[in-house]
């Protein structure tokens, strides 16, 4: 990595209460790439994303976003940045209709034409949305519920998307179509993005670059590519692959990693 990262993390801690979700997270992010960040259940990967957006605090270490100090900053602040969180669970507003969430994600900008524009954009990329505009989002399907989240936060207009599990709940056709449309986010409209996941087989694909966490760490890194064909990574996603329960307990049960 040569080029100055778009972001760049160092020694973040983070915790609740007294309890250290993220110990000494370094990270760094490269203009224009999809970087994951896979781990089990509870290693810290939304306590992270979190602390990025300004949701939380952290106790030490930096966030530098285009070269500028942010961590601590307001969330409201960290958007107009640039920084958009897309959190899990697709957290839109059920009794909202699908475009007024889409407006809702526009809630830090006053350029109206833009936005009018961004819209379009956004039902291009989702047409169900288009037609399913004047819907309650609650009414929505799952995956449905999904491409809003992504949406609202595309009106933003962010230079780097913070996706969290994505594929979470989705059926295997579901997640196929959305990572597609994630990839051609990040290579037409030059989105960079954080992604998130437990499905590291889906999320390998499509990145550039890859951590893996546990219990608050970064135990490993590399091109997403190299990732792949790591054993530990194939026996994490084979496992997961073949029965969720059991391929998380094998990854947590890990004590080295190469
Ligand atoms: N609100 C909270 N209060 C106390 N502890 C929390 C809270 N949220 C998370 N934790 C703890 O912080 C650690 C990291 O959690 P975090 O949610 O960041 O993990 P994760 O990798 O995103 O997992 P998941 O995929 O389940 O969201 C875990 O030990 C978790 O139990």
């Amino acid at each position: 990595m040569h080029s100055p990262s778009l972001l760049k993390i160092d020694n973040l801690e983070s915790f609740y209460g007294p309890i250290m979700a993220i110990r000494g997270v370094s990270l760094q992010v490269q203009e224009g790439q999809i970087v994951t960040v896979l781990g089990a259940n509870g290693a810290g990967k939304t306590t992270l994303l979190k602390t990025i957006s300004g949701v939380m605090d952290p106790e030490k270490g930096t966030v530098h976003f285009n070269g500028k100090a942010i961590e601590g900053s307001a969330p409201d602040a960290v958007v107009r940045d640039g920084i958009v969180h897309v959190p899990e669970g697709r957290e839109i507003f059920p009794i909202l209709t699908v475009e007024e969430n889409l407006r809702m994600g526009a809630y830090t900008r006053s350029d109206h034409a833009e936005i009018e524009k961004d819209l379009e954009l956004v039902y291009q990329y989702f047409p169900i949305l288009k037609e399913r505009r004047q819907q309650e989002a609650g009414t929505l399907s799952g995956g449905q519920q999904q491409m809003l989240a992504i949406g609202r936060g595309l009106m933003a207009r962010p230079k780097i998307m913070l996706l969290d599990e994505p594929s979470l709940g989705l059926s295997p056709l579901l997640v196929k179509e959305i990572f597609a449309i994630i990839s051609r986010l990040n290579r037409e409209q030059n989105v960079t993005m954080i992604l998130v996941e437990q499905n590291a087989k889906v999320a390998l694909d499509v990145a550039h670059y890859g951590y893996v966490m546990e219990l608050g760490r970064i135990v490993m890194s590399g091109d997403a590519k190299k990732l792949a064909q790591s054993k530990d990574i194939q026996e994490f996603y084979l496992g997961a692959h073949q029965e969720t329960q059991r391929g998380q307990r094998r990854w947590k049960q890990r004590k080295t990693w190469r």
